[in-house]
């Protein structure tokens, strides 16, 4: 991993890394939170700080929930490190949307591992998400059997849009083997099986055979994952969320779970007058930190 930038936020650093991920077969660049807490004298040996991966949205690099979600005051509130990944592989070798449209292909990649051509050679981006990058992350950061950071065990995830997705499908993918203690979302795409910006993107990087998609829809998967413990999904979305009607539908996921373990158990708190923007999850992002601390074993 190559350090491409350091920038003094809050009380901690936000790393701007850059890596070849074999995954993708491309360079991928991340951001990497550091809180307040990893650079004090006084963290106990023992401690591992635990993280909050975010997984953004369509058309989102890690840039934009760094400087726009204003999740650093949180990290450095609770004591956890964020990961903001990467949307998609990029670059001129990575075939991108042939109708040249920004919900699909670079930006686009949905945190699934493609099975069509072209994009089976690029789009692996739940390998890389779930797999591949902690384990990197791990190399670079915990050197010289130092162990500061935990991005394998004490993990939790979240996201918006694409990325709400995203982190709803890695958990419950995940949630036999306990990958993430903790989910939320914001704004998330819950059934993308049903709804058209999904229906694109499973199509395009899974083929038109249903039963792969339903491997990756929050809708099918909830339904055959006992929840366990005192586990809880939250979720906000905005009622002037201009995608609320056509692509987000969170009432599917209610009607998911109806007569399941999850039964109230996925919160999803609905608020009046926000969109679909960062002003949106900058807002809840104070909530959304509180519940994985928790989850976290933080407070
Ligand atoms: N670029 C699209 C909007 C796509 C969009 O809203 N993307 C969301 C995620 S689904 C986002 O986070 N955009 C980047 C930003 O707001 O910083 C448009 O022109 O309508």
């Amino acid at each position: 991993m190559k350090v491409v930038k350091e920038v003094f936020v809050c009380g901690g650093k936000l790393i701007k890394l850059s890596h070849k991920s074999i995954s993708t077969k491309t360079s991928m660049n991340v951001n990497v939170y550091l809180p307040k807490q990893y650079y004090s004298q006084d963290l106990p040996r023992k401690e591992r700080i635990p993280t909050v991966v975010f997984l953004s949205g369509l058309t989102c690099t890690p840039d934009n929930a760094s400087e726009k979600a204003f999740w650093q005051f949180q990290a450095d509130k609770y004591g956890f490190a964020m990961v903001f990944p990467d949307t998609s592989p990029r670059g001129d070798e990575v075939a991108s949307d042939p109708e040249g449209s920004w919900d699909f292909g670079h930006g686009a990649g949905f945190y699934v591992n493609a099975t069509q051509e072209p994009y089976a050679q690029h789009y692996m981006m739940y390998d890389y998400i779930h797999k591949e990058l902690p384990q990197t992350l791990d190399s670079h950061f915990n050197k010289d059997g130092v162990a500061k950071l935990d991005f394998q065990d004490n993990v939790a995830i979240t996201g918006h849009s694409m990325g709400g997705f995203g982190a709803l499908s890695g958990y419950l993918r995940g949630y036999s083997e306990k990958r993430y203690k903790s989910c939320s979302a914001f704004a998330p795409i819950v059934n993308p099986s049903k709804v058209p910006w999904g229906q694109k993107a499973f199509k395009g990087y899974l083929g038109d055979e249903r039963a792969q998609w339903q491997a990756y829809d929050p809708c099918s998967l909830i339904k055959n994952v006992r929840r366990t413990g005192d586990d809880k999904i939250l979720i906000h979305i905005g009622d002037a969320d201009p995608f609320l009607e056509e692509h987000l539908k969170p009432e599917l996921l209610l009607e998911a779970v109806k007569s399941t373990s999850w039964q109230g158990h996925v919160q999803v708190k609905k608020v009046h007058g926000f969109d679909h923007s960062y002003y949106f999850i900058s807002t809840f992002v104070p909530e959304h930190a509180e519940f994985h601390a928790k989850n976290l074993g933080l407070i």
